[in-house]
């Protein structure tokens, strides 16, 4: 197994954004993590890349934990954040160099990772571009193919897609799906359709907690919807009493 959620739980002051989540994530998986603004999607995300500690509760991220181990947890994976951290005044493979570099490669292996990346994220022809010229598509790209300089087991992609005209988006969700089975993915997004397109399983978390767990076909079965609009829309509608 790969990723073993228990009880993890997230307050701030007296809001609790992360309640008790628990849930396994197998390896290679992709799984999305689906949830209204302010579920708590983010702020596991940050947790299991230990950006931030639990208040309570662990995660085993491929055989270590995320309170007691966070430094070997944090070599093992990577993430591609909301706000995308490139370097604006750096060309695309000077910013894949210089994150290769952070990463301990030499000048000559440095070269060699950027041009891997570039090639498998199509980004070659705009090598010498400087990140502040690129498109938001090639800019989340980027985003992504730094993240990978690491060679991560695990990767979380935080709205990777949010911004994006149709090509840019469908571009983006062909590189994803040429990286499944290869990683395990973790994303979330408001965007349903890149689940349905993308996703091994979902999870959807409301308040904090998580309300349903399981693959698209499972969740129509749970709740007789077809449509996944319609799932998510019953499984987050709040108990009325
Ligand atoms: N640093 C913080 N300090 C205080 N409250 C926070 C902090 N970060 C998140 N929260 C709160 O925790 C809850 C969960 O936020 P989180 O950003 O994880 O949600 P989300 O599901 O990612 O939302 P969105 O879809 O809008 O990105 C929200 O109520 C938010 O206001």
């Amino acid at each position: 197994m790969n990723i073993s959620i228990n009880e993890l739980t997230k307050t701030f002051k007296d809001r609790v954004a992360v309640d008790h989540l628990s849930l396994s994530i197998e390896q290679g998986e992709f799984f999305a993590l689906l949830g209204e603004n302010g579920a708590g999607k983010t702020t596991t995300i940050k947790l299991l890349s230990c950006l931030m500690e639990p208040t309570s509760g662990d995660a085993i991220m491929l055989g270590d934990s995320i309170v007691n181990n966070p430094q070997v947890v944090k070599k093992k994976l990577n993430i591609s954040p909301q706000e995308t951290a490139i370097a604006r005044n750096l060309s695309v493979k000077e910013n894949l160099e210089f994150i290769a570099r952070i990463y301990g490669s030499n000048k000559k292996e440095a070269e060699q990772k950027a041009k891997r990346l570039m090639d498998k994220f199509g980004l070659t022809d705009r090598a010498k571009s400087k990140g502040r010229t690129l498109s938001g598509g090639l800019e989340r790209r980027l985003s992504i193919a730094m993240a990978m300089i690491s060679e991560p087991e695990i990767i979380f992609l935080d709205e990777p897609t949010v911004g994006l005209d149709v090509r840019a988006r469908l571009d983006l969700w062909q590189i994803l799906l040429d990286l499944k089975g290869q990683i395990t993915i973790i994303l979330t997004t408001h965007y349903l359709e890149e689940v349905e397109a993308l996703a091994d399983r979902i999870g959807i978390m409301h308040k904090g907690r998580l309300r349903a767990l399981g693959t698209l076909d499972e969740l129509r079965e749970q709740t007789g919807q077809v449509k996944l609009q319609n799932i998510f829309l019953q499984l987050t509608a709040e108990v009325k009493s």
